[in-house]
């Protein structure tokens, strides 16, 4: 059983003050993924108050790209700092948790595809460790470097992976109409009039864009909070079962 797990920035930060964690929340979460040890896990993490701060000040987002070298620095440097921590909180309840960092192997195509090779992270995956991965800047042919969500490399990773399950762990319990978790989504059009951004700065498109990545996958994924979290890596079916 191969799973894709994504931490969302806004479970593992406190998404509107710079750069800090929730510490709290982040050992938590930590603690119930280290309780659930037997599946080929990979981690991806969003940018929270780290990468996205960095990146709406510079003018980068998922399109609007940067020759900038200070910004790419600026942005994948804050990620890294938040990828050690996010890390480090999992190696210290016995995780084997290893960093990858995207910049350094993925790309964008002229097409605007994500290439992002992925035989490290199975031959780390076979050899029993926990990759970590997270939303990163990335080189975007002809516009210099674009931000990748971590929402992208989730899907990426389950198709390459050809992963069971696919988890979001976020803010919220789920796909919201009004106060009501929508238990299931198949079709963009039947929910776009109550998908918005983020109440947070994010330059990657909130829960509109997760959604709209999702459904493209084979993968079943679902989105929850971090009262989802356990059910989910116990393989029930918590907040939205998205395609
Ligand atoms: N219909 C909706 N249901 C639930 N959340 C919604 C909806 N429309 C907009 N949102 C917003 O989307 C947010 C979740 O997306 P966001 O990208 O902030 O989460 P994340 O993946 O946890 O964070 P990050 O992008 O930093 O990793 C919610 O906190 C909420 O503000
Ligand atoms: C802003 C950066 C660098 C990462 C964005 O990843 P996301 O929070 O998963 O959308």
């Amino acid at each position: 059983m191969t799973v894709v797990l994504k931490l969302g920035g806004s479970v593992i930060t406190d998404k509107d003050t710079p750069e800090t964690v929730d510490r709290a929340a982040l050992d938590a979460a930590s603690s119930t993924i280290a309780a659930y040890g037997d599946t080929d896990l990979v981690i991806v993490h969003g940018g929270g108050s780290f990468g996205h701060h960095h990146a709406a000040a510079h003018g980068v987002s998922r399109t609007a790209g940067t020759h900038d070298d200070t910004a790419v620095r600026d942005v994948h440097r804050a990620m890294k700092r938040l990828n050690e921590q996010v890390v480090d909180a999992l190696a210290a309840v016995d995780v084997p948790a290893i960093p990858v960092h995207p910049l350094s192997v993925a790309h964008r195509s002229m097409e605007d595809e994500l290439r992002l090779p992925s035989q490290q992270v199975r031959t780390l995956l076979t050899e029993g460790f926990v990759p970590v991965l997270h939303g990163d800047v990335i080189g975007h042919e002809a516009m210099g470097a674009t931000i990748l969500s971590g929402d992208e490399l989730v899907c990426a990773l389950a198709e390459a992976l050809s992963a069971d399950r696919v988890g979001l762990c976020s803010a919220v319990p789920g796909v919201l109409d009004g106060e009501d978790v929508i238990p299931e989504i198949n079709d963009f059009e039947d929910v776009a009039h109550v998908l918005g951004a983020s109440e947070s700065t994010d330059v990657t498109g909130g829960m509109a864009g997760k959604v709209r990545a999702l459904l493209d996958l084979e993968t079943p994924a679902f989105v929850f909070d971090r009262g989802g979290l356990e059910p989910f890596l116990m393989g029930r079916q918590p907040g939205t079962r998205i395609g």
